[in-house]
């Protein structure tokens, strides 16, 4: 028998395995994340608890369903409009992570939370956020002067924080006050297949999660690809080309609709290879259901299996040349083989939410700049969520209008 691994990085193709493959996982939580939020943040899938109940009970995704992004997809083009005004135009050499990070917390606080764009807890939440993401993926021992221990306090803090704001909405909503917010409707909503509802405390985790990932992945996505773009001017052209049609076909002042956004495919396909090349999300663990064996090595029942989004998505058996940039391998993508979001049971519920935001932002940014990096051999730094270095310096060009 061969050794077996204390902990295993997936191999090309795991994630494309057929359901017989799949089926020796049991959905888990990182260790570490777990423990940040504690139960009942997203708890181990017990065999106790049906699947179909344990959706319900512990996931977020439901609530983000299509008519709530259809309804706020004209507010989110207002505000990113906004953003750009106040923060970009008029300004030649920007850090521009930090711009786009300013502007998806903004648009997550709305969206989420139902915070105005001038609330100063934005701000302290991206701030929580931040730092909390370093900790996602250390090593959890919980002792002072540990990256655990501090991203443990910070997501303590974040907690507190939306605690705080659950008491503010719920006194707010007695009084009568109508709120369309995620977190407004996840305080209304009860949990019928637990038969209870869920406690303040566990909508104060929830929603700590969809700020920690609201806020800081699409920004690093879209770092990733503005300087995709800017590095190959004919991307940039094409992406240009496809945008300017869309807004030909609007009158003065009218935001995008659902259906423009269904005309992007091309800049929606350049996004998606580039996410496929280069992944703003490393990985997630799941939990082995029973022993196997896999490339001579054995992995015993309930240890702890973390996937690689990289590895997955650069399997030539899927992708052929798998580092050439080729938009046109989007039209229909076999199921678990582009896995930036993740897959099954706990694909990532902001997926649709992040297209929104991506091409909303970049329809608005190519109508009025091209940008030049200022820093091409930029790192990025981190693990699980990896940022800019140098918070990515680009010089703004505007176009006439
Ligand atoms: C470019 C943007 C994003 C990327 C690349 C991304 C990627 C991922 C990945 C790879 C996972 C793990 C899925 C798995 O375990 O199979 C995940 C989970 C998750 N994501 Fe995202 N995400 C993004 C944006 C967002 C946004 C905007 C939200 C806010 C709603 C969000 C909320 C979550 C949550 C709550 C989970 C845990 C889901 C669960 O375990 O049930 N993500 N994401």
């Amino acid at each position: 028998m061969a050794n077996p691994l204390p902990f295993f990085v997936a191999q090309p193709g795991i994630n494309s395995s057929p359901p017989t493959r799949r089926s020796l996982f049991r959905v888990w939580r990182p260790q570490s994340l777990q423990k940040l939020f504690r139960a009942p943040f997203l708890p181990n899938a017990s065999a106790t608890i049906p699947r179909e109940t344990m959706v319900q009970v512990t996931r977020a995704p439901g609530f983000i369903k299509t008519e709530a992004l259809v309804g706020y997809l004209g507010k989110m083009d207002s505000m990113i409009q906004q953003q750009l005004k106040m923060h970009w135009e008029g300004k030649q050499n920007v850090h521009a992570y930090e711009l786009i990070h300013r502007m998806t917390a903004t648009l997550s606080s709305r969206f989420f939370l139902g915070l105005e764009d001038d609330d100063p807890r934005i701000e302290k939440f991206a701030k929580l956020s931040d730092g909390m993401t370093v900790g996602l993926h250390s090593i959890p021992i919980n002792l002072p002067g540990t990256v655990f221990y501090h991203a443990k306090k910070l997501a303590d803090s974040l907690r507190k924080e939306v605690h705080q704001l659950i008491k503010e909405k719920k006194a707010a909503m007695s009084s009568g006050i109508q709120m369309h917010d995620i977190l407004s409707h996840m305080i209304l909503s009860s949990d019928p297949s637990a038969g209870r509802f869920t406690t303040e405390r566990e909508v104060a985790s929830l929603s700590s999660a969809l700020v920690v990932s609201g806020f800081t992945t699409p920004a690093t996505a879209l770092a990733i690809v503005m300087k995709y773009i800017a590095e190959r001017p004919e991307i940039y052209k094409k992406i240009c080309a496809e945008q300017e049609e869309i807004s030909k076909s609007k009158k003065s002042g009218d935001t995008l609709t659902w259906e423009d956004l269904q005309k992007m495919k091309y800049t929606w396909h350049t996004t998606m290879e580039i996410m496929r090349i280069i992944p703003p999300f490393q990985g997630a663990f799941r939990e082995a259901l029973s022993d196997f064996t896999y490339e001579g090595y054995t992995i015993p029942k309930g240890w702890k299996v973390y996937w690689t989004v990289t590895t997955t998505n650069k399997n030539p058996e899927c992708f052929p040349d798998p580092e050439t940039f080729d938009p046109s391998r989007f039209e229909s993508p076999p199921p678990y083989t582009f896995v930036p979001f993740g897959g099954g049971l706990r694909v990532c519920p902001g997926k649709e939410y992040t297209r929104l935001v991506m091409l909303i932002f970049l329809h608005n940014l190519v109508k009025k700049f091209k940008w030049e990096v200022l820093a091409p051999n930029e790192n990025m730094v981190g693990t699980v969520i990896p940022t800019p270095a140098q918070g990515f310096p680009i010089r703004l060009q505007p176009l006439s209008a």
